[in-house]
């Protein structure tokens, strides 16, 4: 009757949970940067003319967090990057210095590869008009290569998850992070850990947007590479961010029509998460 790994006396069998994590780390040795884009960041999921497609529902979601006036700093950490960069596309004009991260240096690669307009998998510029259209600008390339700083290596599992002297002291001014925690963690307990990681990355009163996939048990990170993902509902989400020393500001749900499961992943809803770092009462 006590948890997976709870002992009587409630201390935490850390060999069972860093197991979790090794396991998580050796699924990852098999992502295929290429094929994720292919699968999750082109049509039907990325389908510009298409209101009801997730990835314009997302952009909206960013555009409107980065630009609705509490959201101000120097410096925005993207979490778990992958080989993507539209978390950022609004971002990138509100703050003048963006740090990209993840565990794989495939996707590292693959981000240094459009940074230094080397191409890549993916064509960003239909994301980049789009995002553009949404400002009323004309251009977004440019300011983009210019305040991504640096890609650096991540793991949300440790304590501190970035290397020594990544931040400056005070921390970052805002967090963004889309389908990491969950896709990482081997269960429910470690995505609640890996928020708490996080958050401790983030200055007081800064804050956090968590993109991320409500009820999926797994997706392919490339064929046949079949990745297991903690399935989140509404609530969980919600009780994670309280338990790791968020409040939130909003959230909102975005659930897939039937022609956007496309059989990648069983994941039936899209959660968008605006919070904040509690606001240090002592
Ligand atoms: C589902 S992908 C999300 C990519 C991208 N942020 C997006 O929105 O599509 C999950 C990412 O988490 C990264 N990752 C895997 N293990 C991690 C860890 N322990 N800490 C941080 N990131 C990790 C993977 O390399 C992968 O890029
Ligand atoms: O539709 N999308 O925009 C989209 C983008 C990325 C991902 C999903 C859906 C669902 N699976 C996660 C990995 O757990 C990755």
């Amino acid at each position: 009757h006590y948890g997976a790994f709870e002992r009587p006396n409630g201390r935490m069998d850390m060999k069972v949970a860093e197991n979790g994590v090794a396991a998580m780390a050796s699924c990852y040795q098999k992502f295929d940067p290429a094929a994720y884009l292919q699968y999750n960041y082109t049509p039907p999921r990325a389908d510009f003319e298409r209101k009801d497609s997730i990835v314009p529902w997302k952009l909206a979601c960013l555009h409107r967090a980065f630009t609705e006036g509490d959201v101000s700093g120097e410096l925005l950490v993207d979490i778990g990057s992958g080989p993507t960069l539209y978390q950022v596309l609004s971002g990138c004009e509100v703050f003048n210095k963006v740090l990209l991260t993840d565990f794989l240096e495939v996707n590292r690669q693959e981000l240094k590869r459009w940074l230094q307009a080397e191409g890549g998998s993916l064509d960003w510029t239909p994301y980049l008009q789009h995002v553009c259209k949404l400002e009323g600008r004309r251009e977004k390339a440019a300011k983009l290569r210019q305040v991504i700083s640096d890609i650096l290596p991540i793991d949300v599992h440790r304590p501190q998850p970035l290397a020594p002297g990544a931040l400056p002291s005070a921390g970052a001014d805002c967090l963004v992070s889309c389908f990491c925690l969950e896709s990482v963690s081997p269960d429910l307990a470690a995505f609640t850990r890996a928020l708490g990681h996080i958050q401790k990355l983030l200055r007081p009163n800064g804050h956090l947007l968590l993109i991320g996939a409500l009820g999926e048990s797994y997706y392919f990170g490339g064929p046949g590479v079949k990745i297991p993902v903690v399935p989140l509902n509404e609530a969980q989400v919600c009780a994670s961010l309280q338990q790791s020393g968020f409040t939130l500001i909003r959230l909102e749900v975005y659930t897939l029509p039937e022609d956007m499961r496309v059989g990648v992943d069983d994941v039936t809803g899209v959660f968008f998460v605006k919070a904040r770092k509690d606001y240090g009462l002592a």
